[in-house]
């Protein structure tokens, strides 16, 4: 298993972080205190704050060694050289597999589905996300999950990841259940000190 397979994987948001000054303040602890994975995701539909915020991301994740992943956007992952998080209408796996060559990471969201999972394995995907598991208050309206999908899928033989609510409170029964890798935002961003709650959250998963 290569070392971003397994871990804390960090989702930026522009709300917890609308500056870029506090962006990379805030990523900068998460990485420095370890974490697996960064995803940029920024909503906000400014082009031209994402490339610049995306480009400083990935200068710092190449200092930490850490692999950066763009939420929603092939083309600014493709500029960047770097990895790309796919939702269910946010594009073809394949063509993004095409684009971004067979080392990229790409990883699928398949939500509570055995299907999306079968499917996306088969289209090329490097990771499989589940959830969300419990209330979430970055995203109150994705569909929720039953934690049983977890065991029901390492027959794919990919990282699963686990997302939606997750805190030091529930992420053990969270990997205990299959989780490989534990997706954030508030429960990390969403701290004063987003390196203190990355340090906890690391000792909370090898309980
Ligand atoms: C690791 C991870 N898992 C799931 C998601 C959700 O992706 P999506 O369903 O496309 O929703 P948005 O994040 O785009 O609102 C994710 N981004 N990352
Ligand atoms: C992007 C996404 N997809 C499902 S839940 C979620 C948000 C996760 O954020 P939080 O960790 O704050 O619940
Ligand atoms: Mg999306």
């Amino acid at each position: 298993m290569t070392q971003w397979q397994q871990g804390l994987y960090a989702l930026t948001d522009e709300h917890l972080m609308p500056d870029d000054a506090t962006l990379i303040d805030r990523c900068e602890a998460a990485l420095d205190a370890g974490i697996a994975l960064l995803q940029y995701r920024d909503k906000s539909g400014d082009e031209g704050k994402r490339e610049r915020q995306a480009r400083a991301l990935k200068a710092l994740c190449d200092h930490y060694d850490t692999p950066l992943i763009i939420n929603d956007d092939a083309a600014l992952a493709w500029r960047l050289g770097v990895g790309l998080h796919l939702g269910r209408s946010d594009g073809s796996i394949v063509r993004a597999r095409k684009a971004l060559g067979p080392e990229a990471i790409i990883g699928a969201t398949c939500q509570d589905s055995l299907e999306f999972a079968e499917q996306s394995a088969g289209e090329g995907a490097s990771y499989l996300a589940f959830g969300r598991f419990y209330p979430s208050r970055t995203k109150p309206d994705a569909p929720p999950a039953d934690l049983a999908i977890l065991a029901q899928v390492a027959r794919f033989n990919l990282p699963r990841v686990a997302i939606g609510g997750i805190d030091a409170d529930n992420i053990d029964a969270t990997v205990s259940a299959g989780a490989d890798l534990i997706a954030l935002v508030h429960g990390i961003f969403g701290h004063d000190d987003p390196g203190a709650a990355v340090r906890r959250l690391n000792q909370a998963m090898k309980r």
